[in-house]
């Protein structure tokens, strides 16, 4: 079928390997690395990853990126290359942890930053219009406004987590985007209390934003470490029959379906190779040791509602510093289960990147 047909933005392409996660790999890995791990750590540096605009003066490296991936197509690339990012700069981002909060609050202008940051990538996306992109909306932002409502920063910012991220769909809904809004994983939205309100969210968000060609569907498990599909359940999955992310999927969809928003999905494989993964507990996010970088990004899903397993965070860069004089110390970052000593997060953690290397399966 052809990606028109299907619908699947990834059918018939071949991801940007960008240089940015490249030259991390080289400057940061390569040197401290010989033999088999150097080569191995080379090879890592050509699979496509999505870039994270975390920052607004991340935005004019898209700009360089999209006319790299132009280049490359106007010189014959076969299949032709396409272009992924991480939209992620929310005012009070990252709200019920300290860890990846960000540099807009709501209380200074946040919320008109933000859309002067999505006028920008929306400019830059009119610019290259005949590169194709794909785009995951806001990790744990609309996750968060489905389970912690209790912590006050995500109450006090649930107005502008809506309003921030219909703003955004409904600017990027463009001929030549793909949207995936983050939907958290099997172990944050899979649990039975969670995964309607789950569904009633995203489709209240979507149709809010006037159902956007644009939005394909859902980007699931995004930094974080869960089996696409196991026949047995984790032990510290119990009491969630939606144990990985297959079953995520199978389960969420038709409760999209319903309210209004018909989804597909694509699911980060980038740290799920080891499993059970040797978390401690089902919520343990942050830096989790014992783990490796998993299948390689591919559509052969075996599952029609799964466009495509894909690399969104790139291993290697940190979810969070160990150092508990941070200003950006998360306690979760401090647990036995968590690799230490961690650098804030987003900068390159070497040690983090040789155990997804030595780890990963399939292996280098
Ligand atoms: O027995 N039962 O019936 C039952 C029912 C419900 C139960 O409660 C559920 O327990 C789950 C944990 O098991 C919780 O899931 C965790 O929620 C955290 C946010 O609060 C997430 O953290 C984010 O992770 C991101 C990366 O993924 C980071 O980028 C980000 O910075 C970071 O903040 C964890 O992943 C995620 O695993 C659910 O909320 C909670 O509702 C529990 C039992
Ligand atoms: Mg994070």
């Amino acid at each position: 079928t052809t990606a028109a047909a299907s619908g699947n933005p990834f059918l018939g392409y071949a991801l940007y390997a960008n240089p940015y996660y490249a030259s991390e790999i080289s400057t940061s890995a390569i040197p401290s690395l010989t033999g088999a791990m150097a080569t191995k750590a080379a090879a890592v540096a050509n699979v496509g990853t999505f870039v994270w605009l975390d920052t607004a003066a991340k935005v004019p490296l898209m700009g360089t990126y999209l006319g790299n991936i132009r280049a490359l197509n106007k010189a014959g690339a076969s299949p032709p290359v396409l272009g992924t990012f991480v939209v992620y700069d929310l005012p009070d981002r990252d709200c019920s942890a300290l860890a990846s909060n960000g540099e807009y609050s709501i209380a200074n202008g946040g919320v008109a930053n933000y859309k002067a940051y999505i006028d920008a990538i929306k400019a830059l996306l009119v610019t290259y219009s005949d590169v194709k992109v794909v785009l995951v909306v806001e990790p744990d932002s609309l996750a968060n406004l489905v389970t912690n409502l209790s912590v006050s920063k995500c109450a006090n910012a649930e107005a502008a987590y809506k309003e921030c991220v219909e703003y955004a769909i409904a600017q990027l809904n463009l001929p030549n985007v793909s949207m995936y809004l983050d939907a958290g994983h099997a172990g944050w939205l899979g649990w039975s209390a969670n995964i309607q309100p789950a569904a009633n969210l995203f489709a209240e968000v979507y149709k809010a934003a006037g159902s956007p060609a644009a939005v394909r569907g859902l980007a699931t498990n995004v930094a974080n470490y869960n089996a696409w599909s196991v026949t047995t359940c984790a032990s510290y999955t119990s009491g969630d029959a939606n144990c990985d992310e297959q079953k995520y999927v199978n389960a969420l969809a038709p409760l999209l379906t319903t309210a209004g928003f018909p989804a597909h999905f694509i699911t980060d494989t980038s740290r799920n190779g080891v499993q059970p993964t040797q978390q401690q507990a089902w919520g343990d996010w942050c830096n989790v040791i014992g783990t490796g970088f998993g299948v390689r990004p591919t559509t052969n899903t075996g599952n029609a509602l799964e466009d495509a397993f894909v690399w969104i965070k790139p291993g290697g860069e940190g979810d969070g510093t160990s150092d508990s004089t941070s200003a950006r110390y998360d306690a979760h970052c401090g647990l036995s289960d968590a690799l230490k000593p961690a650098p804030e997060a987003g900068t390159w953690f070497e040690a983090y990147f040789e155990q997804l290397l030595t780890n990963a399966n399939p292996s280098f």
